[in-house]
């Protein structure tokens, strides 16, 4: 039996079979509790959350729940069954898998809705993420780059032009999850503009309109932290200098 500490092995001890596990069990890959492990799959093979690092979180925007994985587990190995179900509007649980806590990430993925109405929130401890914040000081900057053009502006329709300049703020890291949400907090609303918060030798916080997008908005951001490290280490500014 793995030791409980760091392999827990996931397992559903929920009484009854409610409404949300037959939602679950019909098969339905387009909820949320089956997209939430599906995700989690997808982001563990993308070396995003190691060892029960980073995590996922959807809401139901219809009947205003919310999805979240569990904590200090291998995201990778999460069932349906193991999803925390919050009610948003009084942030009561109406489903808690029993041995299971909800993630430590909670409080800042409900900043994120609460803030910016987001459809999903992700957080990831991707290497490039973590190099970023040891590279750049309060923001990370790039500019002039295609992939920029995946990045809403936010403050208003669309997406950023390849020449625009993405800017993503940095906070600094503390002991516990949860201790992060005040800066969070204070970062997304002195940058209206962005979609993201870099967590200093931590990970980053990534969310959008919906789960796909957020998805999306993970992914270009991920790839725009990867492409900077190596600018950098070929001394090329991420920056476009003006000619
Ligand atoms: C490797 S421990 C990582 C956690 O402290 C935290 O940073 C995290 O990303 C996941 O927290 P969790 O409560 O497991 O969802
Ligand atoms: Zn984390």
């Amino acid at each position: 039996m793995p030791c409980e500490c760091c392999h827990k092995e996931i397992e559903s001890k929920s009484k009854s079979e409610s409404d949300e596990d037959q939602l679950v069990i019909s098969g339905n890959a387009e909820h949320p509790a089956n997209l939430i492990c599906e995700l989690c799959r997808n982001f563990y093979e993308n070396g995003w959350v190691t060892g029960t690092g980073g995590g996922i979180s959807i809401r139901d925007r219809e009947r205003e729940l919310l999805y979240l994985a569990p904590s200090g587990v291998q995201k990778e190995r999460i069932i349906p069954k193991n999803i925390f179900v919050m009610d948003f509007k009084n942030k009561a649980y109406i489903r808690k898998p029993e041995n299971l806590k909800p993630s430590a990430c909670t409080p800042l993925f409900i900043a994120a809705y609460g803030i910016r109405n987001a459809g999903a929130c992700i957080h990831t401890h991707s290497q490039s993420a973590v190099l970023c914040t040891l590279l750049f000081d309060k923001v990370f900057e790039i500019s002039s780059i295609e992939q920029i053009k995946a990045i809403p502006k936010v403050t208003e329709p669309g997406n950023l032009w390849y020449s625009d300049k993405l800017v993503i703020p940095i906070i600094e890291n503390t002991e516990k999850e949860e201790q992060l949400e005040s800066t969070l907090r204070e970062a997304i609303e002195k940058y209206p503009g962005t979609t993201a918060v870099l967590v200093r030798r931590h990970g980053i916080y990534v969310w959008g309109e919906t789960v796909w997008k957020a998805k999306v908005y993970n992914e270009a951001i991920d790839y725009l932290l990867e492409l900077a490290i190596k600018m950098r280490q070929l001394g090329i500014p991420t920056v476009k200098q003006l000619e």
